[in-house]
């Protein structure tokens, strides 16, 4: 018999192979080059590839790429990918988020630990999230919320403490030098660890719990497992975080008596009988909230009081405003957040800082029609991720006038705000479910450091240098001020 055979199917492969091969060139010229985005501006590299966005989002510099370099040279609508847009127009913006209420694109699946694990966050499907909002909308009402307040005051009477002591340990009249940006990053955690995870991480007093750890390299594992699907049998899940919170749903669920009443306690009691979440959901969702709602809340917090101390009148009028409203409080002792919500300059300052340092610096919410849609002239085809620029509207002269770059809390009290450019916390039904989590949390802290104590910038540091994976963090992820009791 002849032997060729080998040789056949090698040649078969290869002809096979090479036809692929030009089957997916022609198609990419074809997208870049004659496809429906290939009128939308944008560098040149992008229409045939998403290389460029991804060496900058491995680094940490996409919003780099995007705020300072695409739309100052491209304008309000980028192609930066063969099938991504950036939008920065806010009628647009405001159509696909709030009026069309677009579903997330699909790149949100990175952050599943199973395809078919969907939570609040990650999942693109809008019947899956109605009634999953649904049922944790109870934990982020506000009156819930208002019953947490114990919770985070106990962590940031911790964090007041240990300022104090770091003071009393240098010099009460050198100060000391405090590392502010972290100090806010373990405050954050110990609140979420307080209130969705049974007890506080105790990162103020100890600086460091295995569990947020564990959490940051269990994101990068499943952006890397689900961005790369090849690599899939190589990178594992993380055991630590399923036994912690297993043992932590277990335990819960076998209290007799009176258990606390935190989100955790409101997730176990959502829906009842089969409606129930199954544990491993439930682990999901903790989880989301931990990543969710730690370094979101500290980052705004940390900018919030880092402005101010770059601002000196702004930072003199806020202390005004706090000692005027809380006379007779000791310094040591927390305002109440009834009181708080109220204090127009303090509202006005966290506006401000999240205006010019929102946490989405690398365009916000991804949306993707699931058909053609036309929207003010531009075409955007079914599928296309169309990333809403919300840094660049709250950056725009056009909507905030020519001191747009500037820290103006007072811009809040006129009567022409344009609020469809501001999106701290998106908007529409994918909008922040724990943003009266934040507030309350942001306006405890700030109120009660800036009451009890007085901080000094220390030259020399940088706080722009900012990366953001998921959520945006200092890049030195440190930044330390001279912190002094009030007299
Ligand atoms: C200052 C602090 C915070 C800011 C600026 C913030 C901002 C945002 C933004 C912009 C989104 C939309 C993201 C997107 O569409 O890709 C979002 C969604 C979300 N946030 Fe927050 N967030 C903060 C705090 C929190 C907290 C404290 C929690 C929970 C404890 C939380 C949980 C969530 C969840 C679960 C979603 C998804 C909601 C949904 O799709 O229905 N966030 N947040």
């Amino acid at each position: 018999m002849a032997i060729p055979y080998v040789d056949d199917a090698v040649n078969a492969i290869g002809i096979i192979s090479i036809a692929l091969l030009f089957k997916y060139m022609f198609r990419t010229i074809y997208v870049a080059y004659f496809g429906p985005l290939s009128k939308i501006p944008g560098p040149k590299l992008s229409a045939l590839s998403a290389i460029p966005l991804l060496l900058r989002g491995a680094k940490g510099k996409r919003w780099h790429w995007y705020q300072r370099e695409l739309r100052p040279k491209y304008g309000k609508i980028v192609r930066i990918g063969p099938d991504m847009i950036l939008v920065s127009d806010k009628d647009i913006i405001r159509q696909i988020v709030v009026k069309e209420d677009w579903p997330k694109g699909e790149f949100y699946k990175i952050f599943r630990v199973a395809p078919h694990l969907h939570t609040l966050f990650s999942t693109t499907d809008k019947a899956f999230h109605k009634e999953r909002r649904r049922l944790l909308a109870p934990a982020f009402s506000i009156k819930y919320i208002r019953s947490l307040e114990p919770y985070m005051s106990m962590c940031i009477r911790n964090l007041n403490d240990k300022i104090d002591s770091l003071i009393q340990e240098n010099s009460p009249t050198d100060g000391a030098v405090i590392d502010l940006y972290r100090m806010m990053v373990n405050t954050t955690l110990d609140s979420i660890g307080e209130t969705a995870f049974g007890g506080t991480f105790n990162m103020v007093k100890e600086g460091n719990h295995p569990l947020p750890k564990e959490v940051v390299v269990e994101l990068s594992r499943r952006i890397r497992r689900n961005g790369f699907p090849i690599l899939k049998p190589f990178i594992k899940s993380n055991r630590y975080l399923y036994d912690f919170s297993s043992e932590l749903i277990r335990r819960r669920r076998q209290e007799a008596g009176t258990r606390r009443k935190d989100i955790l306690q409101i997730i176990l009691d959502a829906g009842e009988g089969e409606a129930a979440l199954p544990d491993i959901d439930i682990y999901e969702q903790i989880i989301e909230f931990l990543i969710g709602g730690s370094d979101t809340t500290s980052f705004s917090t940390f900018f919030v009081l880092i402005m101010l101390l770059n601002h000196p009148s702004k930072i003199h009028k806020l202390i005004e405003e706090l000692d005027n409203e809380f006379v007779d409080l000791p310094r040591n002792e927390l305002p109440k957040h009834e009181k708080l919500k109220k204090l127009p300059y303090l509202n006005a300052v966290i506006n401000e800082t999240m205006r010019l340092w929102p946490i989405s610096l690398d365009g916000g919410s991804g949306r993707s029609p699931t058909e053609d849609k036309i929207i003010n002239g531009v075409l955007f085809p079914k599928g296309t991720l169309v990333l809403t620029n919300f840094y660049a509207l709250q950056h725009s002269a056009e909507y905030w006038g020519n001191d747009v770059d500037e820290f103006v809390p007072e811009r809040w009290f006129k009567d022409d705000i344009p609020y469809d450019a501001f999106y701290p916390f998106s908007a529409g039904s994918r909008n922040c479910i724990g943003q009266n989590f934040a507030l309350l949390e942001m306006r405890l802290i700030i109120s009660s450091l800036l009451r009890r104590f007085r901080f000094e910038d220390i030259p020399g540091q940088d706080y722009s240098d900012i990366v953001q994976f998921v959520t945006p963090s200092l890049a030195q992820n440190e930044y330390k001020v001279r912190a002094w009791n009030r007299s």
